[in-house]
């Protein structure tokens, strides 16, 4: 249950040369702990996320996730263990308008091959843990922008992932919410054992993180330690 980019470089055509995002950049995010990325626009957070994600290869250097050196992998073995390992949380809720709160979730176990009657055991006891519990029924018309993104939160979980990427999952929430979003973050990143990444603008939640990492042209500069 970890992850760990090692000497990780990621270029993109840009008209006759090559665009560096992210140059030789290191990280390890151990189990049970939240970094914080913070940096500029453009400075290569989304492509970070992107690589750690197994949804972009890098040019050179490793992507390990729980110990499995994900460069060696096929399409479908990355598939899988993206399936598996990693859960990710976008900025927009991206719930199904049909579905309730519980049914948004069991969907993914459903995809997972799980008995109904476990998933909807699971779907329920992560409801709980984001506040949820009774909202179960509720369609995502009836719920409030916060509650949805605890919803996506708690659909990331389903599958038990080892890492969870999280990419601005406050951009569409006042500052209170957003502010319980990334505490409730935190305390399911120790409560699941998760490697978690969180991507963010706002210096305000670097405080609920355990190591803030600083991303500028690229290049990680300084990962500070809990104060
Ligand atoms: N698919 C792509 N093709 C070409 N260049 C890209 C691509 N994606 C990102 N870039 C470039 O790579 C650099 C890093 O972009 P990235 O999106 O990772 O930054 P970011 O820190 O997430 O920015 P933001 O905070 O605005 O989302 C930028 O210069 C960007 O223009």
């Amino acid at each position: 249950m970890s992850l760990r980019l090692t000497e990780v470089t990621l270029t993109y055509p840009d008209g006759e040369a090559r665009l560096t995002a992210l140059d030789r950049v290191t990280l390890h995010v151990p189990p049970g702990e939240m970094t914080a990325v913070v940096g500029p626009s453009g400075s290569g957070k989304s492509s970070l996320l992107a690589v750690a994600a197994t949804l972009v290869a890098p040019d050179s250097g490793a992507v390990v996730i729980d110990g499995t050196d994900t460069g060696g992998l096929t399409g479908g073995e990355r598939a899988e263990l993206r399936r598996r390992r990693i859960g990710i949380v976008f900025q927009q809720a991206n719930l199904l308008p049909s579905l309730t709160a519980a049914e948004q979730l069991q969907v993914m176990a459903r995809i997972d091959g799980r008995p109904p009657a476990a998933a909807r055991e699971r779907a329920m006891d992560l409801l709980d843990a984001v506040g949820l519990a009774g909202e179960a029924g509720r369609r995502p018309h009836l719920l409030s922008g916060g509650q949805r993104q605890r919803v996506n939160i708690a659909r990331a979980l389903m599958n038990d992932p080892g890492v969870l990427l999280v990419d601005e999952p406050t951009s569409a929430l006042d500052r209170d919410r957003g502010a319980a979003v990334v505490d409730l973050l935190a305390r399911l990143t120790r409560r699941q054992g998760t490697a978690t990444v969180l991507v963010t603008h706002d210096h305000a939640h670097l405080a609920a993180a355990d190591r803030t990492a600083e991303v500028r042209d690229g290049r990680l500069r300084t990962v500070t330690p809990p104060a």
